[in-house]
């Protein structure tokens, strides 16, 4: 018997969503008999200690008979348990310094570290994650500070909504002006973006069309890889090539910058990938007025982002001549859209729909049947460096 364990939230401002929805947590209890979940008590949760007991699932306050301790954010250093098996996105695969001393703690505590972040298929393409909420709560926050801007439609917020299923009847009847918007990306965020413009009844041009002509209607494009960069000397673009050197590579978005009247972002990004635009390139072509920075690196991708917002305050200004920050919505700044934990406003459908790609992705691996994807994404075992995350010695050297 394998004992799970959903631990209860502590990063403070804390997270409300949940790995598992009490009805995952059932239909598992269910279908694998040698699996016993028990979650522990918390009042922050998407879902009350109450719903789950509903799902006969326990409620308890003593996690540590557990084998495997499932959360979402960084767990406090003090509530570690230790020599257990730990599934939570750790940020630290990136050396991040903020999260080196709990590293060190998890090292001590000879604690196994699956990071959700590093579950990924061969290709290298990720198996979980919270994008396409992140994608569809960017992308309506985007069209919501554009309405704000120009005062041609309203719209509200998301997390004032019940769920995504009310947040959607907010789209009928919406009349949008004649908006030009261009999404980029092509993972998890961008479908989330893309869902967001086709409930709201946008339709999709192609990229040569959204360049030269003005519609009467309102229009995106996505652009993808191939559309965003070139090989500065060969002018062509191959995928594998680019992952490998992308500082060969130059940005092909600025035409789209000078039609466009809204940025909904959802790249992937490194630092050494050329920005999608740089500060000199802001002058009287450059028409964007509000950007949903979804990808969310600041000074990244998105040079004008200044920065992280919060859930309760999204967006600032950023003036058009020295980019410092202004209120939003002024004539002479640029609309951006900051926020590093966007599914949050939407934490009941993003734990259902991240549940469902543990159930369906990781569940079978994990129980030790299916490929070495979990192998793959265990950085720490027992305390020790795994060799797949060999290069993280100096930041585990304490
Ligand atoms: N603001 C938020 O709340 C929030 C939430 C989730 C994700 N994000 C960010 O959004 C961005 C996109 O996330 P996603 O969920 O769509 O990712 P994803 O893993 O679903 O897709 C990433 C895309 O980038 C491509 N890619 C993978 N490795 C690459 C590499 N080395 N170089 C170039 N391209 C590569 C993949 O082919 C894929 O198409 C990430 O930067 C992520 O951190 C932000």
């Amino acid at each position: 018997m394998i004992k799970i364990g959903l631990i209860k939230e502590g990063k403070v401002p804390s997270d409300s969503r949940v790995a598992l929805i009490p009805a995952q947590c059932k239909w598992i209890m269910q279908h694998f008999k040698d699996i016993n979940i028990v979650v522990e008590s918390s009042n922050t949760r998407c879902f009350s200690d109450e719903e789950y007991k509903r799902a006969g699932i326990a409620v308890v306050n003593d996690i540590s008979d557990c084998d495997i301790l499932m959360g979402i954010k960084e767990v406090p250093k003090d509530a570690l348990v230790p020599n257990k098996t730990y599934l939570f996105f750790s940020h630290t695969r990136k050396k991040q310094p903020y999260n080196q001393a709990l590293f060190h703690t998890m090292m001590d505590k000879k604690i196994t570290l699956i990071d959700y972040e590093c579950l990924e298929h061969e290709d290298g393409q990720r198996v979980i994650g919270f994008g396409f909420f992140a994608g569809v709560v960017g992308a309506h926050n985007g069209m919501m500070c554009y309405g704000n801007r120009t005062g041609l439609y309203k719209l509200g917020r998301v997390y004032e909504e019940k769920d995504y299923r009310s947040l959607i009847h907010q789209y009928f009847g919406l009349k949008l002006p004649n908006v030009k918007i261009v999404v980029t990306g092509s993972g998890r965020v961008a479908h989330g973006i893309l869902e967001v413009m086709n409930l709201m009844g946008i339709t999709e041009v192609e990229p040569d069309e959204y360049l030269e002509k003005k519609f009467t209607y309102p229009v995106y494009v996505q652009l993808k890889g191939p559309d965003l960069f070139t090989h500065k000397h060969l002018k062509t673009y191959q995928r594998e090539h680019f992952h490998a050197n992308p500082s060969d590579y130059r940005s092909r978005f600025l035409p789209y910058a000078h039609c466009s009247d809204i940025l909904m972002n959802g790249i992937f990004w490194t630092e050494d990938m050329p920005r999608l635009f740089e500060l000199s390139d802001i002058d009287e072509h450059f028409a964007i007025q509000t950007i949903s920075d979804i990808t969310d690196d600041a000074h990244g991708s998105i040079p004008i982002n200044l920065g992280d917002q919060t859930i309760e305050d999204p967006v600032y200004g950023v003036d058009r001549k020295n980019f410092t920050k202004t209120a939003p919505y002024l004539p002479g700044s640029i609309d951006v859209i900051a926020v590093g934990n966007l599914p949050n406003e939407l934490p009941c459908d993003a734990s259902r729909y991240f549940g469902e790609q543990l159930i369906k992705h990781v569940l079978p691996d994990l129980l030790g049947s299916g490929n070495d994807m979990v192998e793959r994404a265990t950085i720490l075992k027992q305390g020790q460096l795994t060799n797949h995350f060999n290069y993280l010695a100096d930041y585990a050297a304490h």
